[in-house]
């Protein structure tokens, strides 16, 4: 299969015919449709589609200079941002670099640590985060559509002060990159009025759609990634979800396919995958569709396991609890690294009969006989292979995931592309903290606790 990602779903046979997949053609054809010509349901958010081959250069170029001006004079990268501002970037880094990035030496490494913030809460992480600085040279990347969720604003605060303290106002100005709107926002102004240099997420372009813009592509490029390739690859999994012919066209297919379990009521998709370093891809797959399908009181649930670790934990339930769910097993054909078992001697682990085999090998039997054991107890097997950990095939993943995700809130009947829910949680907590504007809710829901 060369270097294309490609959806699988030969081995879900016994759970779902081909007649079946064949009447969803119509189905899928016309939600394609709608999003190439942009007049479905959502369609103001619709600006991903065409990224990969229509982005603005001047933009990209200057994300490649200031990722070297980070590279240059910082030993850390703080990357703020949660959601869709946080992990398409997290699960490139972890995707494409070394899996113990932050931790190899910096010779091996060549570019600056990068940790995520704001994505949570939490005091005891801000403070750890801080003792892991130190008094090292650093930079900030504050991410937010938006400019105004709580988390990240909150993280900013703190790293803002922290870069001030070391280095003063002006020189602290010029390690702040600030990813927001074009025109609006409380991030928007702060950096206008602080001089920050100033990166867009397009009107057009969601959250959780946003990875290959500066949201992803900043942190991307300061990891020593190659943007070009990956936005090659996003172009090549955009062509062949735009034109091939749906008996080939993967992200037509895997959307046909997991409505039609869905229907058949399996309502949790298992994300799995057997490369620790894969597992953010994951996270940033179930914001994508969890924040797509979850509305309207349906959808399917977009959950995820790492095998082979929770084949020892939430392996049981797979195998044998709820018959709810079905897996799509997220498989790399070729390891980054290879691995050969040795022969030993005296053999007292009893491995021998491994000795000459690839870790992966090993690896690779576990995730085939889980497949066939998970088919055996009633969970379809699904497969995306990939065929390498490299920025061309991971441009076509996220491409993949996308546009399959388009069509499939389609299928689904719901609009894909707002997520109304996730402001409950905002405003009550806008309205725990006395925020001004929400005093008749404060009252209320003092009441209630
Ligand atoms: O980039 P922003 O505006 O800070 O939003 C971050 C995330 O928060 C949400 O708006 C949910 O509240 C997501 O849709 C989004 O990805």
């Amino acid at each position: 299969m060369g270097n294309k990602v490609s959806f699988d779903y030969s081995k879900a046979a016994g759970f779902v015919s081909a007649h079946e997949v064949e009447y969803m053609k119509e189905a899928a054809e016309r939600a394609r449709a709608a999003l190439a010509a942009k007049n479905g349901v959502g369609n103001d958010f619709l600006g991903w589609i065409n990224l990969p081959v229509d982005y603005d250069r001047e933009e990209f170029a200057a994300i490649k200079k200031a990722a070297e001006k980070i590279q240059s004079d910082s030993e850390v990268l703080v990357v703020i941002g949660i959601g869709g501002s946080y992990l398409g970037a997290r699960a490139a880094i972890e995707f494409l670099r070394h899996g113990f990035y932050n931790n190899i030496s910096k010779e091996l490494r060549k570019t600056p640590e990068i940790y995520f913030a704001g994505n949570n809460i939490s005091s005891t992480y801000l403070k750890g985060l801080i003792d892991v600085i130190g008094d090292r040279d650093f930079s900030v990347n504050v991410i937010s559509k938006s400019g105004t969720t709580t988390e990240p604003a909150i993280a900013f605060r703190v790293f803002k002060e922290m870069l001030e303290k070391k280095y003063g106002r002006k020189e602290a100005a010029g390690r702040i990159y600030a990813t927001t709107d074009k025109a609006r926002g409380a991030l928007k102004s702060l950096a206008e009025a602080e001089g920050y240099e100033t990166f867009v997420v397009p009107d057009d372009v969601g959250g959780r759609f946003s990875v290959l813009t500066a949201v992803g592509l900043l942190p991307i490029a300061v990891s020593g990634a190659d943007l070009d390739r990956l936005m090659e690859g996003a172009a090549f999994g955009r062509e062949n979800a735009l034109h091939l012919p749906y008996e080939e066209n993967d992200a037509l297919l895997y959307a046909a396919v997991r409505n039609i379990l869905l229907r058949k009521g399996k309502s949790v998709e298992l994300l799995a995958n057997y490369e620790p370093s894969v597992h953010y891809v994951s996270e940033w797959w179930k914001q994508l569709y969890g924040e797509s399908e979850g509305k309207d009181q349906k959808g399917l649930m977009p959950a995820s396991v790492d095998l082979t670790t929770d084949l020892h934990s939430m392996g049981q339930f797979i195998q044998d609890g709820s018959r709810i769910m079905f897996e799509t097993v997220l498989n790399v054909e070729k390891p980054r690294e290879e691995l050969v078992i040795k022969e030993e001697a005296a053999d007292l682990d009893g491995l021998n009969y491994l000795a000459g085999k690839t870790v992966d090998f090993i690896n690779k039997s576990a995730m085939n006989g889980t497949a066939l054991a998970h088919t055996d107890g009633n969970v379809p097997n699904l497969r995306v292979n990939i065929p390498e950990q490299n920025e061309f095939c991971l441009g076509q993943l996220f491409y993949f995931f996308e546009f399959a995700c388009g069509v499939s809130g389609y299928l689904l009947g719901v609009n894909p592309f707002n997520q109304p829910g996730v402001e409950s949680y905002k405003s009550n907590m806008f309205a725990l903290l006395g925020k001004p504007g929400y005093e008749e809710k404060h009252a209320e829901l003092m009441e209630r606790l």
